[in-house]
């Protein structure tokens, strides 16, 4: 034990250290009071008391907008599909909604809503926010919350992992989607250049009716390009495919599209040409749409429509024209280099009127052609609409007919459907048939 004596800083050093500290701090004090104005020594003070006394804030907020530039923030998106596993019986408000063929309804946080999760032991905190007055400057955005010092290990682990977890939920709970440029607003996604709706096509593959061959080539080849994205990357080349379809009205060109798009789970854009008008539009509403998609161009022959447009515009203002060489440059070029599992088809009934820089080799890499409906793809329909799948007493007659006669699927389909009993719906199309042999008959005279 020390006594007060022996303690290597005895307590009476200590008080007279203090006693002259004060009396220097008084000293200070009243020289700045008599030197210093009030209103300086006041600026003073609160700059001492904010960097001596203002607790300094641990918590970084990262703001996630939900479009960046152009495009849609990647991160904005997965977060809102992420956060919707982790929605607890704290939040308030929830937005629910369910199509008809939907299994499950959708349950999605809200605008105000707050969410907290946990990452490494880091605590989390994700709120929903939104600015702008009026539609067009509406901007929805998220706000990250968590302690500074977790910066990195958010930045460089959470969000990859947010990423990912959301691209696996998607592909288990994901319903194909319609996108077009019709429906905008429609979705309560905001502003933005497209608008989409559940595609609740009931095409598939094994429904079609068409060349059996051709169909599993089409299966094979969609198998492959899906497979191929190391290849893709190896060889240098832009990961997409392009399909064009040719063939009459009702040989199932939109049918085979949409049995695509369930067959992949993609999602398609349905782009009208005849809405854009210059070649900035259709870059920018290009540039907004998703990986894995399927973006359809239908009766693209209707090209020559816009170049009479291009014509007229020429007259008005020549910086406000769309061109289809715009379009097939902006595709071949600029697309490759930011777009990933795209395909690309068009249609037209006129293969012959197509511009032919479409149907340049190398261009699209599948030219198919959607014809009349032959004894297979009737076996088929009958199958699908009538549940006949062996023989029956009209099949030599319709097959003969058939030979004689072009009838496209959508016309069988059409017949096979008025009837509720089998032999009258087949007696009915055997007439059908033999009235289009006649008209066809007729017009060849
Ligand atoms: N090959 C087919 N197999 C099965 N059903 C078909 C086929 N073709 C047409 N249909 C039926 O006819 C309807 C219309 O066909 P679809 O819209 O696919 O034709 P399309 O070739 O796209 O015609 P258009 O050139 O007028 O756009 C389909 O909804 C489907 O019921
Ligand atoms: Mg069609």
């Amino acid at each position: 034990m020390f006594s007060l004596k022996e303690m290597p800083i005895s307590l009476t050093t200590l008080f007279s250290a203090y006693a002259s500290i004060s009396a220097f701090v008084m000293l200070v004090r009243s020289m700045v009071n008599e030197l210093v104005p009030p209103e300086v020594r006041s600026y003073l003070f609160s700059i001492f008391q904010h960097y001596f006394f203002t607790p300094q804030s641990a918590q970084l907020t990262l703001i996630i907008e939900e479009n960046c530039g152009i495009g849609t923030n990647q991160i904005y998106e997965a977060a809102t599909i992420y956060l919707r596993t982790k929605i607890s019986d704290s939040t308030e408000r929830l937005k629910v909604s369910k199509t008809i063929r939907q299994k499950k309804s959708t349950i999605d946080v809200v605008t105000g809503e707050e969410i907290t999760d946990c990452f490494e032991n880091i605590k989390l905190k994700w709120k929903f926010s939104e600015k702008g007055e009026n539609r067009h400057d509406r901007q929805k955005f998220i706000e990250l919350s968590f302690d500074k010092k977790f910066k990195n290990v958010v930045l460089d682990s959470y969000l990859p992992y947010v990423i990912t977890s959301s691209e696996t939920i998607k592909e288990e709970e994901k319903e194909v989607r319609l996108y077009s440029r019709d429906y905008r607003g429609c979705d309560d996604e905001g502003y933005s250049e497209w608008g989409s709706i559940n595609l609740e096509h009931p095409a598939t593959f094994e429904k079609l009716a068409m060349d059996p061959e051709v169909k599993k080539m089409i299966k094979d080849d969609l198998d492959r390009f899906v497979r191929r994205k190391e290849l893709y990357k190896k060889v240098g080349k832009a990961w997409k495919r392009g399909y064009l379809l040719y063939g009459p009205p009702g040989t199932g060109k939109s049918s085979l599209i949409a049995a695509m798009a369930n067959y992949l789970k993609f999602n398609i854009y349905d782009l009208n040409l005849s809405n854009i008008y210059s070649d900035s539009e259709l870059r920018r509403i290009l540039l907004s749409t998703s990986n894995r998609s399927i973006l359809v161009i239908e009766d693209i022959d209707c090209s020559a429509e816009l170049e009479d447009r291009e014509e007229e515009d020429n007259s008005k203002n020549s910086s406000s024209k769309f061109t289809l060489s715009g379009l097939l440059n902006f595709i071949d070029g600029l697309w490759s280099s930011c777009g990933d599992e795209r395909i690309i088809v068009f249609t037209t009934n006129h293969k012959d009127r197509l511009d032919p820089a479409l149907l340049r080799p190398g261009r699209m890499d599948m030219h198919l052609h959607m014809s009349y409906c032959t004894m297979d793809g009737f076996k088929l329909l009958a199958s699908n609409y009538l549940g006949i799948n062996g023989d029956h007493r009209l099949f030599k007659e319709i097959e003969r007919l058939l030979e004689n006669a072009e009838v496209t699927p959508a016309e069988i389909a059409e017949e096979l459907l008025k009837s509720d009993g089998n032999d009258v719906a087949l007696e009915g199309l055997v007439k059908f048939l033999e009235q289009k042999r006649l008209e066809d008959a007729k017009s060849e005279v």
